[in-house]
């Protein structure tokens, strides 16, 4: 029988989305259907997906919900999980916002990588949605990552999902950028790692470019940029555990700008855009044929 699911589209910073609400977990989003879903020719497209779910409903969220309404199941466009989508909370947030459950202001999203505090702003001061992310993990060790002929030393950081920050000359010696860029050692990201890649602006201000485990090379990554704010806090002898004053980088991504700000006690802030562009629906018998 010919149903219709209900989707719309987004974007933060470029990084873009499907969004499928579906309070009540009731659609059934196999990997095969997220990826024909993000297809850019023969699905809707987009980076990744957002499952819009009450918390209450799914049974990777339930335990959280008494602290978040709703969950943000997220998937990237090759159908995989990950643990955290920092473009993405803004967008869930703005859809949302959109959608009359939230106003302005503050609400909570629960996530793989933990609750996440959100704030909406006014609309009349520029409507940008702020992220509390957590605080970044700094595993340590040695890693490279390496492009055809170049290679550089990169810096693990972890914002709930896995990152390697290789601070380069020029943004364009990351290449092409088609394929995962190799790793060393290999056991230092057994689930795959997202790559950025960062040049230095100006003082506190720096530009990326990443290529995103799931995903390929992405025009915005929110967890992204929060590493690279903190690698490059590091790298600059900013360390607002130690110097007791917080730190904040703007970077720059080919699909815009955030602003990530590291408090002493280690929780970071992110803050940026978030649109809903389209909605509608898809017929479910494309859906079937597609993942058949
Ligand atoms: N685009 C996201 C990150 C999405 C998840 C990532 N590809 C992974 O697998 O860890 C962001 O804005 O943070």
């Amino acid at each position: 029988m010919s149903t219709r699911i209900a989707f719309l589209k987004g974007h933060g910073t470029e990084n873009d989305f499907v969004i499928i609400p579906d309070p009540d977990n009731a659609v059934e989003l196999s990997p095969a259907a997220v990826t024909a879903l993000c297809d850019r020719r023969a699905g809707i497209g987009g980076d990744g997906l957002l499952h819009v779910v009450r918390s209450a409903a799914h049974p990777e969220a339930r335990h959280l919900a008494d602290r978040a309404a709703w969950f943000m199941d997220y998937r990237n466009g090759d159908g995989s999980v990950a643990e955290m989508c920092g473009n993405g909370v803004r967008v869930f947030a703005r859809y949302l916002q959109h959608a009359g459950h939230v106003g302005e202001g503050d609400l909570a999203v629960a996530t793989r990588g933990g609750v996440k505090t959100v704030h909406i702003a006014k609309a009349a001061s520029g409507g940008e949605i702020t992220v509390g992310m957590g605080k970044a993990l700094l595993p340590g060790g040695d890693v490279t990552v390496s492009v055809g002929d170049h290679q550089w030393p990169a810096r693990n950081v972890n914002m709930g999902n896995p990152h390697a920050v290789a601070f380069v000359d020029d943004l364009a010696d990351a290449g092409n950028l088609y394929d995962p860029p190799p790793f060393s050692p290999a056991s230092a990201y057994p689930d795959g790692v997202n790559v950025e890649f960062v040049v230095e602006r100006a003082p506190r201000h720096v530009a990326m470019r990443v290529h995103e485990r799931g995903v390929g090379e992405t025009r915005s990554c929110g967890t992204g940029a929060c590493a690279v704010a903190v690698a490059a806090a590091r790298r600059d002898g900013a360390d607002p555990a130690v110097t007791g004053a917080p730190v904040t980088y703007t970077v720059d991504l080919p699909g815009g700008r955030v602003v990530i700000t590291e408090r002493p006690d280690g929780e970071i802030e992110m803050t940026g855009p978030a649109v809903i562009l389209a909605e509608g629906e898809i017929m479910s018998e494309w859906l079937e044929t597609a993942t058949a």
